[in-house]
């Protein structure tokens, strides 16, 4: 977030998802704009909402509402699939549980991730061993977020181009080693309404998901309508909101795409606070580096920064667990 914007871009990028194979695609009229419009947003603000995406908005509805109706059984049903350590850090994790810069999160959600085999990073990648855990209620619950993540890998991909030939890349920068096989992630989340008694004058943490960056190389936020909950933060530290445009995507910059690009973008912060009556859900897809990556500044982008490296290099996956493994504290 290079700058003082007081609003989030909203970006059409059909013309990049005819296109995105093409091997003429950085010659293509339609593309460049698209290009231009992502290269702005993100110097900008880190932050833009995407149209013409082609994820069907029935099913980014249809992934909200099963959303809700899970979160709205009782605890006993939901805490069946419980996250812990032994599950690779997949599952449901109660209100309070997720905690950020020290405090807790006033929200619940379920964790998933690429699922991940005995020994295939070696010990890095045992912390995130394990295959997602999927409640038994609402009964097609596991389906439709598996579609709902292939839809999500693959626009992110695409996007992914978009912001490649942005940065003045070849549009496949960011696959191969970086990003062939992404790490994806899924937070499906819950945020309690406002208690009334909390209306006047909320408590300090009473914040859904407190200010963090997200640890990839884009989010795409499927966000309840209605509800303005999303707040994004500009230069002089103001929180600018990001209110739901239906059928629209948020997206964002993780701190991956930061190190590539040496800085010409940036993971921006970002918080939720839901201080209406209505519970809120969203459900965020990352998608992100290999776990093994091995995340460099690319050339392409040194060069335009004077040459020197802005960031020391990281391994994806050493980034995600030392998330992981901090950010949660077991409330039973
Ligand atoms: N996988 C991602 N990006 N999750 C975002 C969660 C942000 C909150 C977390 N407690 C934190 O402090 O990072
Ligand atoms: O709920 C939202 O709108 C965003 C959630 C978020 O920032 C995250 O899970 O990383
Ligand atoms: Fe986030």
């Amino acid at each position: 977030m290079a700058t003082d914007f007081k609003s989030i871009p909203l970006i059409d990028v059909s013309p990049l998802l005819e296109k995105w194979d093409h091997p003429n695609i950085g010659q293509d009229e339609g593309v460049a704009q698209v290009v231009r419009q992502l290269d702005q947003a993100c110097r900008e603000a880190g932050f833009f909402y995407v149209k013409g995406h082609g994820v069907p908005v029935s099913l980014m509805k249809e992934i909200k509402s099963i959303t809700r109706e899970y979160f709205h059984q009782p605890y006993e049903e939901k805490i069946k699939i419980k996250l812990s350590a032994s599950t690779g850090y997949r599952g449901y994790q109660r209100i309070g549980e997720n905690i950020t810069k020290g405090i807790p999160d006033i929200h619940e959600a379920i964790d998933c991730y690429r699922e991940v085999e005995h020994g295939m990073y070696g010990d890095l990648g045992d912390v995130m061993q394990g295959s997602n855990i999927w409640p038994s209620n609402p009964p097609n619950f596991k389906q439709l977020m598996d579609e709902y993540i292939d839809r999500c890998t693959d626009l992110s991909r695409k996007i992914m181009r978009g912001i490649s030939l942005a940065l003045g890349g070849p549009a496949n920068e960011m696959e191969g080693e970086i990003g062939g096989d992404p790490f994806w992630v899924l937070r499906i989340i819950g945020y309690p309404a406002a208690s009334i008694s909390n209306g006047h004058d909320k408590a300090e943490n009473d914040v859904g998901c407190g200010a963090h960056t997200d640890y990839g190389l884009l989010t795409l936020v499927n966000q309840d309508d209605d509800i303005v909950a999303l707040q994004v933060r500009n230069k002089s530290g103001e929180w600018i909101s990001a209110p739901p445009i239906p059928g629209t995507f948020v997206c964002n910059i993780g701190d991956m795409l930061k190190i590539l690009s040496n800085g010409i973008y940036e993971s921006t912060l970002h918080r939720v606070i839901n201080n209406s009556p209505k519970y809120r859900v969203s459900v965020a897809y990352f998608y992100e580096p290999n776990f093994d990556a091995a995340i460099e500044p690319l050339d392409v982008c040194l060069r335009k920064t004077g040459g020197t490296k802005n960031f020391e290099g990281a391994v994806y996956g050493k980034h995600l667990v030392s998330k992981v493994t901090t950010n949660f504290v077991m409330l039973d």
